[in-house]
């Protein structure tokens, strides 16, 4: 086994970033071991879409470390080591759902029957199936994101990170592709995902809190809860951000 085998998936330590005077984010350390399903769960304006994009190379930390699988972030080989799901869908509107899939899955390198096999799978997961020859400028914003999903799952990615995948997407949908993350992390995928949705939010492995650029909470849903001495994610969610304007 190679050194960076034992790694974790991802390994943020001590990151910091500033727009301008102000710290988006505040000295977050947080380490996502493989397999696990991670969420990121915070308010509007919390940093998660930040510190998914430092996670992902994207942007660049003013101080702090990331790390994916032991290597040092941002690297261009490491992009295809993860799927991405970005908060707005990066997609080609004139193009058909198809054609976008085509586009992406060729960047992956993948071509071919393989190519093909895998829009099959992919499609088929977030029920695109019937309507990959429409062009997106016809999909509705939920099949817009259900694409990006299928793309961020392409080449079969050991990592992925999902920025509100599930916005704009009907309950009934939602279960099931939450009913695929799980599966999927079970088969060993490494899964981060941001929500501010509390029910998708106990469906995660373990949690962070991120109010305000700062961590202010780890842990299992139920380990969070009941530190926090209450009943639900989101009476811990209040809990710990008052314990932190208390101490501030
Ligand atoms: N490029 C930028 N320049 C200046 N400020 C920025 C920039 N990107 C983000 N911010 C600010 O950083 C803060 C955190 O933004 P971020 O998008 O990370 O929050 P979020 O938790 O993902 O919110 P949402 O759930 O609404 O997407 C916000 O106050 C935002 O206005």
């Amino acid at each position: 086994m190679t050194k960076s085998a034992e790694k974790p998936a991802i390994a943020v330590s001590r990151i910091t970033r500033k727009f301008g005077d102000r710290k988006v984010l505040d000295d977050i350390t947080l380490t996502v071991p493989r397999g696990e399903l991670f969420g990121l769960l915070g308010p509007s304006g919390s940093g998660k879409t930040t510190l998914i994009k430092l996670i992902t190379g994207i942007d660049l930390a003013d101080a702090g470390q990331v790390e994916l699988f032991g290597e040092p972030m941002p690297q261009l080989k490491m992009l295809q080591t993860f799927g991405y799901m970005a908060q707005s869908d990066a997609l080609y509107q004139e193009l058909t759902g198809k054609e976008n899939m085509v586009f992406y899955g060729s960047l992956y390198g993948l071509s071919g029957k393989a190519l093909a096999s895998r829009i099959q799978s992919a499609a088929a997961l977030v029920n695109l199936t019937e309507h990959l020859d429409k062009a997106v400028t016809a999909y509705s914003g939920g099949m817009k994101r259900r694409l990006s999903l299928a793309i961020a799952l392409l080449h079969e990615p050991r990592l992925l990170v999902l920025d509100e995948p599930t916005v704009g997407i009907d309950p009934v949908l939602r279960q099931a592709i939450w009913n695929e993350l799980r599966a999927l992390a079970q088969q060993g995928v490494t899964i981060i995902v941001t929500t501010h949705v509390m029910d998708e939010a106990e469906k995660c492995d373990r949690l962070g809190l991120i109010r305000d650029g700062k961590l202010i909470a780890l842990g299992t849903p139920e380990a969070i809860i009941e530190q926090a001495g209450v009943h639900t994610i989101e009476e811990a969610f209040i809990a710990f951000g008052s314990r932190k304007e208390a101490q501030a």
